[in-house]
């Protein structure tokens, strides 16, 4: 990846996409622009639609529009019935596995529940106009676009141009509004500045698109956000991580957050803004602090895993777990709870520790349902913990003696499948 982001000549850089999510095209030289379109715009996409024939059994149902205006093997394909309305371009199996996809329910807060207004320097947002409850859904919404990568790196921009705007003209009315009213000059900067990374069809060659959800982009940054966001296939889920009260606006985090201030700002800068967020307008004293909080987390985190990996655990305390959780509690890394909770609750497990091994093991539940979802593999293993620390694996593998952790493991009580 990191030589890929060296050689690079142009990335992707929607300020959703995290860092580690960017794909960059080849270099120039390596990969010119391709484009097999002429100029006369009845042909244009005409031509390369009889040069592609997309393998029959990827054949859509008859509520699909596509393959049409074809790029190499990415067409575009809509259906103005799906969910409020989706336009692809993407390559013929995706938009397949699309159509087979179950309809995203839209669901979340009703719109009663926040509303937009302009917030200084950021231009629009949403803010809460009654609580909004830790663990709540903000939005659950399918995209109304997404966009293979290569098409929108590689395509000529006036041709692009035309793509997106004729996958924007097949959606529904008020969705299209909707897309319309998203910040950027043009299309390709609407899909810039408000797309999130999204992966469909596992992780296959053509798996990374950009997503386009308009209404949750109506969502501005803080390096502290009061929501989490998380994509599983083709549904994109906003939940709160901590209550949030009436007027005050609802924030997701562009980038990891766990990266000290300077770091932030200049990612968010190279992304085309300014960040004013309420943890980068700190004065210049909370934020050294902040800094310093982050650089405890990573040495202590890395302590932790350094040690674990010795055999039995050696040096290894079950403070530690409760310090981490600690930090990340004073750093307001409220969206980024699940593992620090999970490794505590295991922690104090290992020595013993039955109260504080089920309070954390019940707070990692609900933050890996939180920042993970129902779904997340732990819950299972955590609930077991929460309910009877003593029948789960973990329980008594070290041992406290009077003066503090024992280094000697009894290990007589793991059990596989726990
Ligand atoms: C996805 S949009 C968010 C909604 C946008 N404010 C609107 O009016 O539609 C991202 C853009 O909002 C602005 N923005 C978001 N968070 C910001 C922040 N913390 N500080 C300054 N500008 C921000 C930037 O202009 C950024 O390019």
């Amino acid at each position: 990846f990191q030589e890929n982001i060296e050689k690079a000549t142009s990335c992707s850089r929607s300020p959703l996409v995290r860092e580690a999510q960017l794909v960059c095209s080849a270099p120039q030289a390596k990969r010119q622009r391709q484009t097999s379109f002429k100029d006369d715009t009845p042909g244009l996409w005409k031509k390369s639609d009889q040069r592609y024939q997309p393998p029959s059994d990827y054949k859509l149902p008859p509520s699909w529009k596509g393959p049409e205006k074809c790029f190499q093997e990415f067409c575009l394909f809509s259906n103005p019935n799906f969910g409020e309305g989706m336009s692809l371009i993407t390559t013929s199996r995706i938009a397949y596995l699309a159509s087979k996809a179950p309809v995203t329910s839209i669901s979340g807060l009703q719109p009663t529940a926040y509303y937009e207004a302009e917030v200084p320097g950021k231009g629009a947002g949403l803010f809460a106009n009654r609580t909004i409850h830790r663990g709540e859904i903000i939005f659950q919404r399918h995209p109304v676009l997404a966009i293979q990568s290569t098409p929108h790196l590689d395509l000529d921009p006036r041709v692009r141009e035309e793509l997106y705007q004729a996958a924007i003209d097949r959606l529904p009315q008020e969705t299209r509004a909707r897309f319309l009213r998203q910040v950027g000059t043009t299309m390709y900067d609407k899909a810039e500045k408000n797309a999130f990374r999204i992966f469909l069809d596992g992780s296959r060659k053509h798996s990374p698109h950009l997503g386009l959800f308009p209404e949750v982009s109506k969502i501005n940054h803080d390096c502290r956000p009061n929501i989490h966001y998380r994509i599983t296939d083709f549904t994109h889920t906003t939940v709160a991580v901590r209550d949030i009260h009436p007027g005050e606006e609802l924030t997701v985090s562009y980038i990891y957050g766990k990266t000290l201030h300077a770091d932030r700002q200049k990612q968010l800068h190279e992304w085309g803004f300014n960040c004013t967020c309420s943890q980068c307008t700190l004065p210049p004293l909370e934020i050294g602090a902040s800094d310093n909080r982050i650089r405890q987390i990573k040495a202590l985190e890395n302590e932790i895993e350094t040690l674990m990996a010795h055999p039995g655990g050696k040096g290894v305390k079950p403070e530690m777990g409760g310090k981490l959780v600690e930090l990340y509690v004073a750093e307001r890394l409220d969206a980024y709870l699940a593992p620090t909770y999970t490794r505590a609750a295991l922690l104090y497990s290992m020595f013993g520790s039955e109260e504080r091994a089920r309070v954390f093991a019940t707070e990692a539940m609900a933050a890996l349902e939180r920042e993970v979802g129902p779904q997340a593999k732990d819950i299972e293993s955590m609930r077991r913990l929460a309910e009877d620390p003593k029948g789960h694996w973990s329980w008594g593998i070290k041992v406290t003696s009077g003066t503090g952790a024992s280094e000697v493991g009894r290990n007589e009580t793991r059990r596989s499948g726990k």
